[in-house]
């Protein structure tokens, strides 16, 4: 791909070849004040819807009037324990120990391959070239065709995942916008049918390139075959970024949340809260393990209370019922309505 790394470290990941700035858009997003930036403004070739309506009925001008219902909302929402995932047995869920070979097999191949250079050059590929031309729920659909190579807990089909997240946040009465967020947030597997590598830069959890690997991501020692180990520079602490530059500010490995945000931050109304639980919802090591302390910034705490919300649904809705998918298509379809172009570019 051509793409060299100079000598500049450490440099703002802003101004690398690879980074994803909306078209127009100017200055440093990790700059920005307010823990909670306003949604971007839709593109000019994106038709979007002009009002939607707030879980409270209420009619919203799309990028004002819904940040408005989203800080109302806010306020409130994080402090509401849910009791979704009350009395299940946590521990059978994510147990990478017992895991089967297939899920080792992956993650060893995942973290030899992840490196900076792999995920500039996906970031360079991802802007370079458009993949597709559809709905939200005929992606959905399309989404259904796939396996999910790094999951130890689900068997099921990825549409019965997406919605059974989704029906789980509904059932716990929360907003609209969750609710479409639980429905689309794997969507960016996508990937894997938009000539991705492998699986291994589409799925998985996800974790920061570009410094130290931590230890708190899952099978840390099969990291020692990454070239970026032995980097003079990206081995260290710090790697290449600035104490608390702010997760704006890193490079997660490239996969299904990174591209997905991507797709989504131009094309859709979705509050920021929304597209951070699509953007980091599989970075385990930050949202449940706690690392990376020494990167993040204060907007970043903002957002954890958004990502750590989420988390229970994606991941504990995996043993619930099916879903009846002809029953609930309608409902799903109309708030896909509400938050998204009847066309999106992926
Ligand atoms: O195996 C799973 C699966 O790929 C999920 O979609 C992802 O979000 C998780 O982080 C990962 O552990
Ligand atoms: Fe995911
Ligand atoms: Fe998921």
């Amino acid at each position: 791909m051509g793409i060299t790394l100079d000598q500049s470290w450490p440099f703002a990941i802003e101004d690398l070849p690879g980074n994803l700035k909306s078209p127009g858009s100017s200055g440093r997003s990790g700059q920005q004040s307010s823990p909670h930036p306003p949604l971007p403004p839709p593109s000019a070739t994106t038709k979007m819807p002009s009002t939607i309506t707030s879980n409270s009925g209420r009619e919203l001008d799309v990028v004002s009037d819904a940040i408005d219902e989203v800080n109302v909302i806010r306020g409130k929402m994080w402090d509401d324990k849910s009791e979704f995932d009350e009395g299940l047995d946590k521990a059978r869920f994510r147990d990478y120990d017992a895991a089967c070979d297939r899920v080792k097999t992956f993650y060893k191949e995942q973290h030899e391959k992840q490196t900076v250079a792999f995920n500039i050059k996906a970031r360079v590929d991802f802007k370079s070239r458009k993949r597709a031309r559809m709905g939200v729920w005929e992606a959905i659909e399309l989404l259904n065709t796939l396996i999910d190579e790094s999951d130890p807990d689900t068997s099921m089909s990825q549409i019965e995942h997406l919605l059974q997240t989704a029906e789980a946040i509904r059932r716990d009465g929360k907003p609209e916008w969750m609710q479409v967020a639980g429905l689309v947030h794997d969507l960016g597997k996508l990937l894997l049918l938009f000539g991705s590598e492998g699986q291994w830069d589409v799925v998985g959890d996800t974790f920061v390139v570009g410094c130290k690997f931590s230890d708190k991501i899952i099978y840390p020692e099969t990291f020692k075959n990454n070239p970026d180990s032995n980097d003079a520079v990206y081995s260290t602490e710090y790697g290449i970024y600035k104490p608390h530059c702010g997760l704006d500010n890193v490079m997660l490995s490239w996969g299904h949340d990174e591209y997905l945000y991507n797709v989504f931050k131009d094309q859709s109304s979705l509050p920021a809260e929304a597209l951070a639980m699509i953007r980091y919802h599989s970075f385990y090591p930050w949202h449940r393990e706690g690392a990376y302390a020494h990167l993040t910034n204060d907007k970043d705490k903002e957002i954890l209370k958004a990502v750590q919300a989420f988390n229970p649904y994606d991941l504990y809705s995996k043993s619930d019922k099916p879903c009846d998918v002809d029953v609930l298509r309608p409902y799903y379809q109309g708030l896909i309505a509400k938050f998204f172009p009847s066309v999106l570019d992926w």
